[in-house]
């Protein structure tokens, strides 16, 4: 990134109110909502004494915002939240329209078939390559969408393509565990479809996406490694002649394993000969349009020089995102929709007027509080003013240790905010949402009280060093554990137990504000009740002594 110079349009005013010069803490409660206080609601349940007095007691300084659908730039107000969207948002300050949407739009107008990455693809059917599809097989919405995947199928076929190949990821984490059955049922009919018509269309490999190829953040290269031996070289312990068998002898095999850690498989022909290994001059689209956990596939689809792990071999493939996942790195080089532009960050102009900046999470998170945060780009915005801090996370199935390493990030932003070597210190805890996901209640009580321990370890340190506070989250996770009737009550499963929910909710977050630097004339303003994740970010300027540009939501600040 290139830092701009002082006086430039990234400079910024100060705040007619608040002093500048005041330690500032962000603290991001990742997958942390606010919702219906019932038993299902793990931090209801919780003992989480230090987040909850921040409701109660100072009711001046509280409020939900928007965190999901349209208010944070999602197709429609049915889709929930994600951490792409609400770090972007909240990194950026504006509502950005989102890859999905981009995608749907694509779709709809055509322009998805007139640009130079379709071009680009085309070229290896037109030469009697294969097309593969590879990516998360659902509607989740939050990384992909089977609808996408559909709709780019046919389209191939419409243009020539006579073979197709997808390589599937189930699910199981933004939508309910054991939904896989059904969306491989969809996409047999939509092969079914392409065959009756004479394309050559078969699922050829697959896996859980926690367990194959959806590695972020390079927590555990082996994710995608176990994803290239499946997808590339048509290589896995288990092998099968359909995918909807592969499901269900992989589920009698081992009872407790669920759509997330599905090991990685090859669908094979009668003979047992692989139905769809990956060649030289075959196409690779991956239809996810987020980008943290495809940017590792990608690398090993495109770099030459690439030592992540032993390729064995790596075919001369036409390779293409669904968009450019990382716009430092300009990778995947070919995509076919471009990503959203996300300009003029929060993090430019904090650097343009020298605040020195500390951001830490764990590996799970660590991208969020940096790349998702800088518009997704992996490089820093100032070396000399920023310090990007990760602590290692462990590869366990978080249930397993629930409190992760909340403890590890208070300690680290403790130190750097009484350090006196920071104006800004931004971390992002992973609990709420890490061990929500698993859908293990219990579990991730235990995460909501690891994560209001650390936040108590900051709160403390702001007081003493007499700074300024916010306290806010991207979405709802642990607000809700019970999939829901219609009505509302938890629905049951054919054991007569409540479904767990893995996935986000759709939730409204909190935003706290406080400290002994915050004047105490600055209060919530009142004019804004649908304010969303993108006003939070012209508000944090203000913390920090500064005027938010106008091209940024408005503040949620006013002043008795
Ligand atoms: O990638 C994931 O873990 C989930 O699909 C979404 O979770 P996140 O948006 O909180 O990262
Ligand atoms: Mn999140
Ligand atoms: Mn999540």
């Amino acid at each position: 990134m290139v830092l701009p110079g002082k006086e430039t349009e990234f400079w910024l005013e100060s705040h007619s109110v608040i002093p500048r010069g005041k330690p500032f803490l962000l603290v991001v409660l990742d997958g942390w909502g606010e919702n219906k206080e019932d038993e299902y609601n793990a931090i209801y349940k919780a003992n989480c004494p230090t987040i909850k007095a921040l409701r109660t007691g100072a009711p001046r300084r509280w409020r939900t915002i928007k965190a999901h659908g349209t208010a944070v730039g999602l197709p429609s107000d049915g889709d929930m939240g994600n951490s792409e969207v609400g770090h972007n948002a909240m990194g950026a300050g504006k509502i950005i329209q989102q890859g999905a949407s981009l995608v749907d739009d694509a779709l709809e107008s055509g322009s998805m078939y007139m640009g130079e990455g379709w071009n680009y693809a085309k070229e290896s059917w037109a030469s009697g390559g294969t097309l593969h599809f590879i990516g998360l097989l659902s509607d989740g919405g939050v990384h992909s969408r089977y609808d996408q995947l559909a709709a780019l199928m046919h389209g191939a076929f419409d243009h020539g393509c006579k073979r197709i190949r997808v390589h599937i990821l189930t699910d199981g984490r933004d939508v309910p565990d054991g939904s896989s059955v059904k969306y491989v049922g969809q996409l047999e009919k939509d092969l079914e479809n392409l065959r009756s018509h004479g394309c050559d269309a078969l699922i050829a490999s697959g896996g859980g996406r926690m367990c194959v190829t959806m590695d972020r953040y390079e927590a555990d290269w082996s994710i995608v490694e176990r994803g290239w031996h499946a997808h590339v070289l048509g290589e896995a312990p288990h092998k099968f002649e359909s995918a909807l068998e592969a499901l269900t002898k992989l589920k009698e095999a081992n009872p407790k394993v669920n759509d997330q850690f599905y090991p990685p498989f090859v669908i094979v022909d009668k003979e047992g000969t692989p139905v769809g290994p990956i060649h030289d001059n075959d196409c690779v689209i991956n239809i996810n349009f987020r980008a943290d956990r495809v940017i590792q596939i990608s690398k090993a689809f495109e770099y030459e020089n690439f030592s992540a792990f032993d390729r064995v071999r790596w075919p001369k493939v036409r390779y293409l995102g669904m968009m450019q996942y990382d716009g430092d790195l300009k990778l995947p080089s070919h995509y076919l929709i471009p990503p959203p532009l996300i300009e003029n960050t929060s993090g430019q102009y904090l650097c343009a007027n020298g605040i020195r900046t500390f951001a830490c999470s764990e590996t799970q998170k660590f991208g969020h509080v940096t790349f998702f945060w800088n518009g997704n780009r992996s490089g820093k915005v100032d070396d000399t003013l920023e310090t990007y801090h990760e602590v290692p996370s462990d590869n366990i199935q978080f249930n397993k240790k629930p409190h992760m390493k909340a403890a590890e990030i208070a300690k680290a932003a403790q130190q750097a905010l009484l350090s006196g070597e920071f104006d800004y210190v931004r971390v992002n805890f992973a609990n709420g949402d890490m061990v929500g996901h698993t859908g293990d209640l219990e579990a991730t009580k235990l995460a909501c009280e690891s994560v209001d321990q650390g936040v108590k370890l900051l709160v403390d340190a702001v007081e003493s060093c007499g700074g300024i506070y916010m306290i806010t989250a991207d979405h709802g996770n642990c607000d809700d554990m019970a999939q829901r009737k219609k009505n509302g009550e938890p629905l049951l499963d054919n054991t007569g137990k409540v479904a767990p929910l893995t996935s986000h909710t759709l939730a409204p977050v909190p935003v706290a504000i406080g400290g002994p630097g915050l004047p105490s004339n600055v209060k919530f303003s009142d004019s804004l009740p649908k304010a969303g994740l993108a006003n939070v970010t012209a508000t944090y300027l203000n913390l920090m002594g500064f005027e938010a540009p106008p091209s940024y939501e408005p503040s949620l600040l006013a002043f008795d």
